[in-house]
This record gives structure tokens, C-alpha cells and sequence, in this order.
């Protein structure tokens, strides 16, 4: 008589999509947003423990390849079956059969990842930075990107955030329209704010070398301290040529796409920072290895969101707080530009930083209630029960 695999197990994959209101339309370069869609994951494992993930992209398919739909499906019908013949205790022989069953996907496989170091951390009492070399830093500065489209209430919203005392870094969303416009609309914030703030901007790729090139001097007179992937994300030698052209600091986004392509980053010395986000990483151990690659090439690091819930926002948190140097400070937004808090104990924004969650791995519960309240399958259930294993709660 074998004995019996007492190992643990995951027995349920959920994937649940959750639709929230944003507190205004958020414009980027490629798109408007008009409300948030997180996908949540959950793994109900055999020891009772549950591991919770989440994967958020912006305006849908509009920012990247991957949409919340499209997590939801490769997790619930590629990555779950996986799950079912892994041991979640080892996160990364785990990850790895998930790498030999799905290609790309980077975001879906991050909220998976993100699910098993929470559940590992429920499961020893370890917080999810503790899995990093544990935390350097308690809290975090935070940024908030102002894209309400006007001047004139990107300004309000700017000086209440100062009086507020929550924010004193500044992104400006341009690369929509006419480029003088933009430098217009950040040379007009950046006279009101002064030294009062910092005043950044992100193109989203939305110009073309030539233009990049030209505005460059603009941004730099107009005060900007940080330029945003100006350029294509393929276009890594045009990047590294704006690079060498100005002296203020160039910021690589969409051309990480983990380690490899930061290793291409790095080599053609095409940044002077990199946008460090977990889900376009492909997991936090991936996030850890393309900072790895930054602090090696002597680029900064910036701590940036994908307008993540609370969820992967704490998620970054913690890895974010593991780094000993964090130059340029972090944008770990998201949740503030939600109407709605899905959090029992909303994480802490004040004194113009984010309080690092504590507690056993990401040190947060969801509110059930708004859960239920916002998700998009109100009507019926989404649970994945897996074929191989007991059925049945
Ligand atoms: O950096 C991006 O492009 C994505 C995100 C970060 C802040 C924001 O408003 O958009
Ligand atoms: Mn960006």
C-alpha cells in the first residue's frame, strides 16, 4: 500500500474579474480609461491555506498583449490543469512547469506567482518581502501621474496633493496629440509647482525619434527631471541615441519585459532608469532579476504600477521595500484611483509615501463584500474545480 502523498496540494483555481470606477478618466497616449478591471486569482490549496494574486493592465489590450479577460482564460484553462499536478511549496520548480506550458503571458503568470509566495507566506508566518532578504525600507515614496487631459486640473489636483501632503512627485501623461501642446501643458504645471514638486513625464512610446529628439530640450528647459519611453519599446538603439543626447534621465517602461530584454536594455546603455514592474516582469523573482541586471549596470531603479488594486500593489510594496536603493521613488497609485476600496484595512498613503504591509505574506484581505459587490460574474460562480483531484468544497 503506496503511502499516501501527504504533500500539499492546490485543489481550486478561482479567477474572478472585478470592474471599478476610477475617480476620473485617466488619459494616456493610447488610450482613456474610464474605470479599472482587476483579475483576482485564488489558490485554495490542501492545507486550507489560500493564495491570492492579481493581474491589472490598463485601457485593455490598448497598453499591452495581455488583457484582464485574457489572463483569466490562460490561467483557467492553461496554467490551472498545471496547477493541479504541482507542489506549490516549491514556487519555483512550480513556475517553471508553468513556463514549459505557456509561453508569454507574463501578467497571468505574475498573479499565479504572486499566489503561491502569499500562500507561502500565510503558511509560515512570513511576510511575502521576508522571501526577498527582507525589507530595507518601511515605506515607499509614491508618485501620482496626473492625466486628466486639462492643464488646468492636472494643476488643482496638483496642488491638492501637495496640501494633502500625499504626493510631491508628479508624472504627467503626454505622447496624445500635438507635441508642443505637451510641452505647453508640462511647462505650465512645472511654473505653478516649482521646487515644490517634481514634474516627470511618460510618452507611452507615443513619439517618433525625430520628435523625441527635438523635444527633448524642450522637456529639460521646462524643469522635467525624468523622460518616460519616449520611443517604440522595439526601438532600444533610438532609445540609448535620446539617451546620450540629453543630459536628464531617460526611463526604459514597455521595452522590460524581464530579464532578458533588461539585459538588452542595459548593454545598449539605453536608459539611465528602469520602470520596475512585477507583471511586466513576469513574476517578482523575474522583477528581482531585472533589478538585478539595473543595480549591476549602474541604472536607477523606479518602482512602477500597472494601476494595480491593492492586491499587486502590496505585492510590490513588499519587493520594492527589499531593494537597498530606489532612486527615483515608486508609483504605487493604483488603489487611490479607485472609487472603491477592496481591502479589509486599506493600505496606509500618507506623508507622502506608502506604509509597507506586515503580516504574513502580503499582509492584506480582500473585503469580500465589495468583491461580491463588483465582480463581474455576480450571477454565477467561477470557481475551477480541478478534474484530478476531490471534487466539492
Ligand atoms: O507607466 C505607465 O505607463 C503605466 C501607468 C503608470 C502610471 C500610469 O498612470 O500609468
Ligand atoms: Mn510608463
Amino acid at each position: 500500500m503506496p503511502v499516501p502523498n501527504t504533500a500539499i496540494r492546490i485543489e481550486q483555481v478561482e479567477t474572478l474579474l472585478v470592474d471599478l470606477p476610477t475617480i476620473r478618466p485617466h488619459q494616456l497616449a493610447m488610450t482613456t480609461m474610464r474605470g479599472q478591471t482587476l483579475m483576482i486569482v485564488r489558490l485554495h490549496m490542501s492545507d486550507g491555506v489560500v493564495g491570492l494574486g492579481e493581474g491589472t493592465t490598463i485601457g485593455g489590450l490598448a497598453y499591452g498583449a495581455e488583457s484582464p479577460e485574457g489572463m483569466k482564460l490562460a490561467i483557467d484553462t492553461y496554467i490551472a490543469p498545471v496547477l493541479a499536478r504541482a507542489r506549490p511549496e516549491r514556487i519555483g520548480e512550480t513556475m517553471a512547469l508553468v513556463g514549459k506550458a505557456v509561453q508569454g503571458n507574463n501578467f497571468a503568470k505574475c498573479a499565479v506567482e504572486m499566489a503561491l509566495v502569499d500562500a507561502m507566506g500565510k503558511r509560515t508566518g512570513l511576510s511575502v518581502a521576508d522571501f526577498f532578504g527582507g525589507r530595507q525600507h518601511d515605506r515607499l515614496p509614491v508618485a501620482w501621474t496626473l492625466a486628466s487631459g486639462e492643464t488646468a486640473k492636472d494643476i488643482a489636483e496638483a496642488e491638492e496633493m501637495l496640501a494633502n501632503r500625499r504626493h510631491n512627485i508628479f508624472k504627467l501623461k503626454i505622447g496624445k496629440g500635438d507635441p508642443k501642446g505637451n510641452i505647453a501643458h508640462v511647462a505650465a504645471i512645472k511654473r505653478v509647482l516649482g521646487d515644490r514638486a517634481s514634474v516627470r513625464v511618460d510618452i507611452n512610446q507615443a513619439w517618433s525619434e525625430a520628435t523625441a529628439s527635438a523635444c527633448l530640450p524642450l522637456l529639460k528647459d521646462a524643469g522635467v527631471d525624468l523622460i518616460e519611453q519616449p520611443v517604440a519599446l522595439k526601438n532600444i538603439r533610438g532609445l540609448a541615441r535620446l539617451a546620450r543626447e540629453t543630459s536628464v534621465a531617460i526611463m526604459a517602461d514597455e521595452a522590460l519585459n524581464g530579464p532578458e530584454t533588461a539585459f538588452e536594455v542595459a548593454r545598449a546603455e539605453a536608459a539611465d532608469v528602469f520602470a520596475l514592474k512585477i507583471l511586466q516582469s513576469g513574476g517578482l523573482f523575474a522583477a528581482a532579476k531585472v533589478a538585478a541586471i539595473a543595480e549591476a549596470a549602474g541604472i536607477g531603479l523606479y518602482g512602477g504600477t500597472m494601476l494595480e488594486g491593492g492586491v499587486s500593489t502590496a505585492a510590490s510594496a513588499h519587493l520594492f521595500s527589499t531593494f537597498a536603493k530606489l532612486e527615483w521613488g515608486t508609483e504605487l497609485f493604483g488603489p487611490l484611483l479607485l472609487t472603491e476600496e477592496i481591502l479589509q484595512t486599506p493600505l496606509d498613503y500618507s506623508e507622502f509615501s506608502l506604509a509597507v504591509p506586515t503580516g504574513p505574506g502580503l499582509g492584506i484581505v480582500l473585503d469580500e463584500s465589495q468583491i461580491a459587490r463588483f465582480r463581474r460574474d455576480r450571477r454565477e460562480r467561477s470557481i475551477h474545480v480541478l478534474p484530478t483531484l476531490k471534487t466539492g468544497s
